[in-house]
């Protein structure tokens, strides 16, 4: 049975381009049942649009936004690790190589095990959605059976996602790899069938091709998984790239230029070389890249995820976030869990406001990002990382209905918060009435967190509903 028709009326925000947010007030969007934007009309009504678009008002549900409340595009989490979340926040003083070692491949490891794995899927799954994330772009584990469960389980709760079976066939314990560069590329292949095979038209999920990063891939695999993606030109490709000093080491290390055929020898010439930087790939961190790196990432039309959390987390660097977007490189927002702490994109957000701010700090003022341009990645921007720019990220006419209603909370003459009833929690970001647009939606993303975000949908269904 086909879904109802939605009407939305109020306010709504998004982001026109990286520095302009655009505020659209007495506004009705409508949603048809297969949840796609069918109209987007200001100064208008519910039943004005329903009428011109042949729907009777029985047949539609219709949602108004109330004072201090918006809706805004759902948000992008260009990369995280669905399979790490139950560490968020265990990190100690590590960091990058340790912290994989130590933290994080015994919790992956232990995922084989369907029962836990369902048990850790199902919560992230629903801890991002409250969030307001309606794509994630997931790493799950190097085990196919895990990997296909949480591809499920996005497809159940509605979550729009990127699911990839982790390839690493060294350095990591023996009990956590691939057997062989072989058996990683079929496992690859039979994880990609079976998402495939759930949701053939790509609805909501799709794979994605997960090299963990270059010190975790042999050149056989590097080079199958090369291959797999000329093969696949649908297929987006994830990895890691130049997220740490030792890292970056390591690589130069491992993959010798004579090795390679590469140019250089520098981290993105290992993943050209292999065929893996592409206008698909998704490059997490990007912390320490050099000038030529950055340029040759803008003229494959690689992205990179920028982890602000993560990389303050466990001590990886700063990355430049301004400089990236002057090189021309399209950039996102990733949580990183768990090398980031926090589930939320718009504490990735924040956190990328304060990163910038700390570059800028060490002498280049126009590095500092406004809330307008971390919306942006968090929005648009991410839309266009995880490669799907023509459907979310922004309210207009043929993109799907992935939005948030954010709410904040009023205050009242005596200073209370208006509409609370005994018992009920009191507001996190109080507004009082005299505040501009752009100022409430600056203490949202300075001060707003999962209670603010009141509804969420996806393609039109009601994903999440904060009680
Ligand atoms: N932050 C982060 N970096 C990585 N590099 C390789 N694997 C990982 C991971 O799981 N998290
Ligand atoms: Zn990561």
């Amino acid at each position: 049975m086909a879904a109802r028709s939605k009407i939305f009326v109020g306010t709504f925000v998004h982001s026109k381009t990286l520095g302009e947010l655009e505020y659209l007030h007495d506004t009705v969007v409508a949603v048809d049942g297969s949840g796609k934007i069918v109209a987007v009309e200001s100064n208008s009504s519910a039943d004005a649009v329903s009428q011109k678009l042949g729907w009777t008002t029985d047949e539609v549900d219709v949602t108004t936004t109330k004072t201090a409340q918006f809706f805004f595009p759902g948000f992008i989490d260009t990369h995280l690790h669905a399979s790490q979340y139950p560490n968020v926040g265990i990190f100690g003083n590590s960091t990058l190589l340790d912290w994989l070692n130590t933290y994080t491949f015994p919790l992956e490891a232990s995922l084989k095990d369907p029962a836990k794995a369902r048990k850790v899927y199902s919560r992230v799954i629903r801890k991002t959605l409250a969030h307001g994330t309606t794509t994630a772009a997931y790493y799950a584990t190097v085990d196919v059976a895990s990997t296909n469960l949480l591809a499920d389980l996005c497809l159940q709760a509605g979550q729009r996602a990127l699911v990839g079976r982790v390839c690493m066939d060294q350095l990591s314990p023996a009990y956590y790899r691939d057997e062989s560069p072989e058996a990683a590329l079929a496992a690859t292949r039979e994880s990609i069938a079976y998402i495939e095979s759930i949701d053939p038209g790509r609805e909501i999920v799709r794979p994605v091709l997960t090299p963990r990063f270059a010190p975790s891939c042999s050149a056989p695999l590097m080079r199958g998984l090369g291959g797999l993606a000329k093969e696949r030109p649908d297929l987006p490709i994830q990895t890691h790239i130049s997220e740490n000093k030792n890292e970056i080491a390591l690589v130069r290390e491992l993959f010798p230029p004579e090795s390679t055929g590469a140019q250089d020898d520098s981290y993105s010439g290992v993943y050209d070389a292999f065929g893996l930087l592409t206008d698909r790939t998704i490059l997490a961190h990007g912390v320490h890249l050099s000038e030529s790196e950055a340029e040759l990432i803008a003229k494959r039309g690689a992205k990179v995820s920028h982890c602000p959390c993560s990389n303050s987390a466990i001590t990886s660097g700063a990355a430049r976030v301004r400089w990236l977007l002057e090189k021309g490189v399209c950039c996102g927002l990733g949580t990183d869990m768990s090398g980031g702490y926090s589930p939320s994109v718009l504490e990735a957000a924040r956190l990328a406001a304060l990163v910038s701010r700390h570059v800028a700090m060490g002498g280049d003022d126009k590095a500092k990002l406004t809330v307008e341009e971390v919306l942006y990645l968090a929005t648009r921007g991410g839309a266009e990382v995880v490669g799907l720019q023509q459907r979310v990220g922004a309210f207009a006419v043929g993109m799907d209905w992935d939005a948030q209603l954010v709410g904040l909370s009023t205050v009242d003459a005596q200073g209370e918060v208006e509409g609370i009833a005994e018992g009920e929690e009191d507001g996190n970001v109080d507004v009082f009435g005299w505040e501009s647009w752009p100022d409430i939606v600056a203490k949202w993303v300075y001060n707003g967190d999962d209670r603010n975000t009141r509804k969420v949908w996806v393609k039109g269904r009601l994903v999440h509903e904060r009680k």
